[in-house]
């Protein structure tokens, strides 16, 4: 059989992986050197070669999406669907055993898997039982600390408070925790893995089927494995079962949830005969990109150590962009995405990459605005997110009360003690007499058809619901929401979620920022000369449906890539932006003053880095709106950290030198001979006789009205009447 397709478009060491005897190997290799590639290349050998049923293997991604892909590519390789291999997560494998072998892993054969919202209401419920006073006892700290036992393999029989009573509690709420998710047939993710290895664990004849059964193992992104994962992959493993991992210790970015880099140390050792075989070769990137990853990362300490090289030629600087504020930031990479575009380009080819996800809101409405299909990977469009459709949920409530699919969105949210037994009675009443849930909700309690604690848990959110109402009647958009988020208890609420809680809060106060923006750039109807704070709310509320209905639609076309630099990692793209290099964004506030906080985040941006084929784009705005408030912001150390040579500055070039003609493009013409199009354009440093020097970010209105913002660089941002702040151009 000629096999040759398998290792023809390797290079030797390549070739000495993928071919290798049934032996384990760890492949140690930097980024876009074909560590992938080895692992999809070496099952396609071990099924054609080796002869090994794909029934016999079993290969661990790092997502969903990698272990589709790599199916597909095996696929292409042998010219047939290898039937009955398991690839998938470690928690999508440890799934599909539970799921096998319920009654063994003694849970109920409908289990169910817990979220991380389920798991918090379900931590603080353990609370209330165990009458832990929340101020003392945070319940999202105790969820953290659960997990961080599980992702160690720990149960609360484990371990010991040593006589430390604040440790003790913490062991009883575990315990206690355990104790109603095995009542309730309930599994959250750590359990998944800690349960599957229990399983083997104490039924040795089913450790024993599955160890016959699996003749190899594959481990992509092996930097990344928890100790509980690693300890699954020892016991299925054995003795005998060769285990191919592939890894690079400069790319470990989990390390927050639990990855240890030591793994990688210890695999060597743990499994005998290990050969390392390392990879240098970097086929994906120019040699610029590649110098300024390797650059960055000999900042780090302690690293094992790899030297990449590519033949693929020097390739374009690295382009360093300054926007002067968010805004312009996203305007500028939405120009350079469509430039590639008209070019000729792909808009799938092109990648925006944030460190956190509440940057994508601004980057959504610029390429709405500029008509660009986009989709975002691994995380949800803006406005479909769960706590923004909380939030605007509120909102149509506070608009119209007989919205019944807000109210049943959010009349238990957060969580005020209305019971399943009083939304039934409400939802009957309802349907009897044919009118909306709030209706009903009302009239219920008027007519006494719920008990007095059922009414005095809906009361209270009917009163809160008209109170922000009449409260917001005098105020602008933005504050109404804002206002609306402190007293719902909306961001508290959210704020609990284990992983997204901080990203989640960080969504609802953008939602302010959109909010403001919108109100700045609404102009209502002419003829509607009333507008009030009703028509912009109903205005903005439709925008964000229609921001996220246009978003989905385009999701199969060819649509420009969104996404954190964590749900980057493994994937590339030919054009890469890296957006909001700045201090306290990237690296993140969290991680900055704690030093292996610090080279984790500087992993990230080597992974960032290393995604990108031919071209890269670095930007970073001088100002930002942080909560509603404007922040002078810092470029990041990362910047600094990668040779002066590899980089060019992009200075705002002609196509962004828009003069500014202030007028509105619904306006009639008279407006442009009244005001002539003046010499300023966005981004223009101007002089001011008393505020000094300073950057213009922003303009509105007309005629002797118009208004121009300046951030100067001493007294920061101020609005000023053009025809009367006498600006001088520099
Ligand atoms: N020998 C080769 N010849 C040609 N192209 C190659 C070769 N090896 C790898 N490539 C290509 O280089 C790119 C990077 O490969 P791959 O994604 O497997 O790298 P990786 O080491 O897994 O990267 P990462 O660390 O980012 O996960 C891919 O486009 C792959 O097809
Ligand atoms: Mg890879």
């Amino acid at each position: 059989m000629d096999v040759s397709h398998l290792i023809d478009r390797l290079n030797p060491p390549q070739r000495e992986a993928v071919s290798a005897p049934l032996q384990s190997r760890l492949v140690l290799a930097g980024a876009g050197s074909g560590k992938t590639r080895v692992l999809v290349h070496r099952i396609a050998w071990l099924i054609q070669v080796e002869q090994i049923s794909p029934y016999a293997i079993m290969a661990v991604t790092f997502t969903n999406k990698a272990a589709k892909e790599m199916r597909s590519r095996i696929e292409a390789l042998l010219g047939l669907t290898p039937r009955g291999m398991w690839v998938g997560t470690f928690h999508g494998l440890a799934h599909r055993l539970l799921r096998a072998h319920h009654r063994e892993a003694n849970l109920p054969e409908n289990f169910q898997i817990l979220d991380s919202d389920d798991q918090l209401r379900l931590v603080k419920r353990i609370c209330r039982e165990l009458n832990l006073d929340e101020k003392r006892w945070d319940p999202k700290e105790l969820t953290w600390f659960i997990n961080a036992q599980k992702d160690e393999g720990l149960r609360p029989q484990h371990l010991d408070s040593y006589g430390d009573s604040s440790w003790q509690t913490r062991i009883d709420v575990y315990k206690a925790y355990e104790e109603a998710c095995q009542r309730g047939g309930m599994v959250d993710f750590g359990e998944l893995l800690l349960r599957s290895h229990e399983l083997w664990l104490n039924q040795p004849v089913l450790l024993r089927h599955y160890q016959q059964r699996f003749q190899a193992l594959l481990v992509d992104e092996f930097q990344d494995t928890n100790k509980i994962q690693y300890a699954w992959l020892r016991m299925l493993a054995g003795e005998r079962m060769p285990v191919m991992a592939v890894g690079d210790d400069d790319q470990s970015i989990y390390g927050w949830r639990g990855a240890r880099i030591e793994n990688i140390q210890n695999f060597t050792s743990d499994f005998p005969g290990t050969e390392i075989i390392r990879l240098e070769q970097n086929y994906r990137s120019t040699d610029t990109i590649l110098q300024a990853a390797n650059a960055l990362i000999a900042n780090n300490q302690g690293r094992m150590g790899k030297q990449l090289w590519t033949d693929s030629g020097e390739g374009e600087k690295i382009a360093v962009y300054s926007a002067f504020n968010e805004q312009e930031e996203a305007r500028f990479i939405v120009e350079q995405a469509e430039k590639w575009a008209d070019q000729g380009g792909m808009r799938q080819e092109v990648a925006i990459l944030y460190r956190s996800n509440a940057q994508s809101r601004v980057l959504e409405e610029a390429l709405v605005r500029a008509g660009v299909p986009y989709r975002i990977y691994g995380g949800q469009r803006f406005y479909d997110r769960l706590e923004i459709r909380n939030a605007l949920a509120y909102l149509r409530l506070m608009q119209n009360r007989h919205d019944d699919a807000a109210m049943e969105r959010v009349i238990n949210v957060p969580t005020r003690g209305i019971g399943s037994k009083t939304l039934e009675t409400v939802r009957d009443y309802a349907r009897q007499q044919q009118v909306s849930l709030w209706q009903a909700s009302v009239e219920a309690i008027e007519r006494r058809l719920l008990s007095g604690r059922a009414a005095g848990a809906l009361l209270p959110f009917i009163e809160l619901i008209n109170q922000l109402q009449r409260d917001s009647e005098s105020l602008a958009m933005a504050d109404t929401i804002a206002l609306m988020l402190q007293h719902s208890g909306l961001v508290e609420h959210h704020e609990k979620d284990k992983d997204k809680g901080e990203a989640r809060a960080e969504n609802l106060q953008e939602l302010v920022n959109a909010a403001r923006q919108f109100e700045q750039s609404w102009s209502p109807d002419e003829e509607d000369e009333q507008a009030g704070l009703t028509d912009v709310l109903a205005a903005f509320i439709d925008q964000a449906a229609l921001d996220a209905g246009d978003a989905q639609a385009a999701e199969f076309s060819d649509c420009v890539q969104l996404m954190t630099l964590h749900s980057a990692k493994g994937l590339e793209f030919p054009l890469v932006f890296m957006a909001g290099l700045e201090e306290s964004l990237f690296p993140h506030s969290m991680s900055m003053e704690d030093p292996q906080g610090l080279e984790e985040e500087r992993r990230l941006c080597y992974v960032g880095i290393t995604r990108a084929r031919q071209k890269l784009f670095m930007t970073w705005a001088e100002s930002r709106r942080f909560y509603g408030q404007e922040e002078r912001r810092t470029h990041s150390r990362f910047l600094r950290e990668i040779p002066e040579q590899l980089l060019e500055e992009v200075r705002l070039g002609a196509s962004i030198r828009r003069p500014l003609s202030f007028q509105r493009p619904t306006s009639p013409s008279f407006a442009e001979a009244e005001v002539p199009a003046t010499e300023f354009y966005l981004g223009q440093r101007v002089i001011h006789g008393t505020f000094g020097e300073g950057i213009l970010t922003n303009f509105e209105g007309q005629g002797p009205k118009a208004r121009v913002e300046v951030n100067f660089d001493d007294v920061g941002s101020k609005w000023l009447i053009l025809s009367m702040a006498k600006l001088q151009a520099l």
